[in-house]
């Protein structure tokens, strides 16, 4: 696979999609939401300032990435806050999809952090990590800002697809490689709402 390969998006528009089937129902989310943010919460327990127990470190800083990783987010953070873990939030957005189901592989910043983060811990949040051209992007983008520490926590793994070698500290679900929605996740801006991930069926042209 190649990044600039056809998309799916017709000259008129993106193509009818439709629910296929349910990969990960709402409870199996909400479970690795609490096992995530548990490891987490151990980790960081190490950490000197980021663990809330009164140290002179750093806070830790938690960076949604938008739009995809919206849902994903605010309930990572309620149950790192249920488990007394202290932190901050910041978004970034970036796209490079568009509204096809191929990378175009150019990584706009649609919106950048609004506080600097040198010297903080900060663990980047995103929805699903495909080809790994944004999380790169993202991870180099993070670092040139100086942080005390950076890690990664993404919901979903698609290894079969990935382009480049990044590393993510945190998984929550590895999947095969086919289109997913749902939770926050979209296909040309469609399906973000909807509780569960499931695999999309584009019809055909
Ligand atoms: O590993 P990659 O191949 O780079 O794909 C992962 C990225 O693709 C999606 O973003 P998208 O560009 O669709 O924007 P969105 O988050 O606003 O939906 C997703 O939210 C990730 O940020
Ligand atoms: O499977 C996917 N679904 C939605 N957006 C994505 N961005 C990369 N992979 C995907």
């Amino acid at each position: 696979m190649s990044v600039n390969e056809p998309g799916a998006t017709a000259p008129g528009g993106p193509r009818k999609a439709r629910i296929d089937r349910v990969l990960f129902s709402q409870e199996a989310i909400a479970g690795k939401v609490r096992e995530l943010a548990e490891r987490i919460r151990q980790d960081y327990a190490a950490v000197p300032g980021a663990n809330g127990t009164g140290g002179h470190g750093a806070p830790l800083t938690v960076v949604g990435i938008l739009k995809g990783a919206f849902v994903f987010t605010a309930d990572l953070v309620r149950a790192l806050g249920a488990l007394d873990v202290p932190l901050q939030v910041d978004f970034m957005a970036v796209s490079s999809y568009g509204t096809a189901t191929q990378t175009s592989g150019i990584i706009r910043i649609l919106k950048d952090l609004d506080r600097p983060i040198r010297g903080q811990h900060v663990l980047l949040i995103e929805d699903i990590v495909d080809t790994g051209l944004t999380l790169r992007y993202l991870r180099e983008h993070l670092m040139a800002q100086d942080p005390a520490s950076l890690r990664a926590c993404v919901l979903l793994d698609k290894p079969e697809r990935r382009l480049v070698d990044v590393p993510v500290e945190y998984v929550g679900f590895q999947i095969p490689d086919e289109f997913v929605v749902g939770y926050g996740i979209d296909y040309a801006e469609q399906f973000r709402y909807l509780p569960y991930i499931a695999c999309v069926r584009l019809e055909p042209q």
